[in-house]
């Protein structure tokens, strides 16, 4: 069987929380608060997920402070520049330091229809800006009951790969929708056969190493009480969190949750 090499990501999407000054703020306390309890950066990697009217602030205090933090946006336009009111190319993110970038985002699809199509016109957006995409797929309550807890998000990620080839930086995010924000988070073991089919999807679709060194991240109601369940499963490889982000305690003992990492 083969080792995994893979490092832990441990990514707060802060959704629309916490204007710039108290993003400064927060990862100035948070950055303290890791260093303080001997936080391993290399074995486990925390990235957060502002919004954009923050990443100036952010990528300014990150670099001047040299604090192990990563950080990537919420979302990317599909198109490089141009009359897209509203819209960030990938190309301002990765000029401000942007990572990551979030993309199909369960509430991106349904408070703003982004479909299967428009996913992977952003995926292609950010790879070709050089940010890694994670990749955001999950059922719905409904989807679960008709389809099973793996038909849809394989299809998600199918679609959101179309025509992605090659050795590929992206990061997958089993997120089921009924899990995110409800308080109700799937059980290890569900989070793990979800993120064990979608392995063997980006095998399919990319490569044994793709699919070896690409993190598979579970989110939906993750907590300080409920990470360590997720992070023993062998496909799990960290958590995209939410609510729990915004709360520095509760975000800073998600993250020293640590994988141990070559076994
Ligand atoms: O949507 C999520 C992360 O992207 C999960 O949100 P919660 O952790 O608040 O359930």
């Amino acid at each position: 069987m083969a080792v995994t090499t893979r490092t832990p990501l441990l990514a707060g999407n802060w959704k629309m929380n916490l204007d710039h000054l108290q993003s400064i703020a927060f990862v100035q306390k948070l950055a303290w608060s890791l260093k303080d309890a001997n936080h391993d950066f290399d074995g486990a990697e925390v990235a957060i997920f502002p919004p954009f009217t923050d990443l100036r602030s952010v990528q300014t205090l990150i670099s001047a402070d040299k604090l192990p933090i990563h950080f990537g946006a919420q979302d990317v336009s599909a198109h490089d520049s141009g009359a897209y009111t509203g819209e960030i190319s990938g190309a301002f993110l990765k000029a401000l330091d942007c990572q990551y970038v979030i993309i199909g985002h369960s509430e991106r699809r349904t408070l703003h229809n982004e479909t299967d199509e428009v996913v992977n016109t952003k995926v292609l957006a950010a790879l070709k800006h050089g940010l890694v995409p994670v990749i955001c797929v999950g059922e719905t309550a409904e989807d679960l009951e008709k389809h099973g807890p793996s038909a849809v998000p394989v299809a998600q990620l199918k679609a959101a790969l179309a025509s992605v080839t090659g050795a590929v930086d992206i990061v997958v995010a089993y997120e089921p929708v009924w899990a995110i924000g409800s308080g109700q988070a799937a059980t290890p073991e569900q989070a793990e056969q979800v993120a064990a089919q979608l392995r063997v999807t980006l095998r399919e679709l990319l490569g044994d190493e793709v699919a070896e060194a690409t993190r598979v991240l579970y989110g939906g109601s993750v907590k300080s009480g409920n990470i360590a369940g997720f992070m023993r499963e062998p496909n799990v490889d960290g958590a995209l969190i939410g609510g729990a982000s915004l709360d520095l305690n509760e975000f800073a003992s998600i993250v020293r949750f640590q994988k141990h990492v070559g076994t």
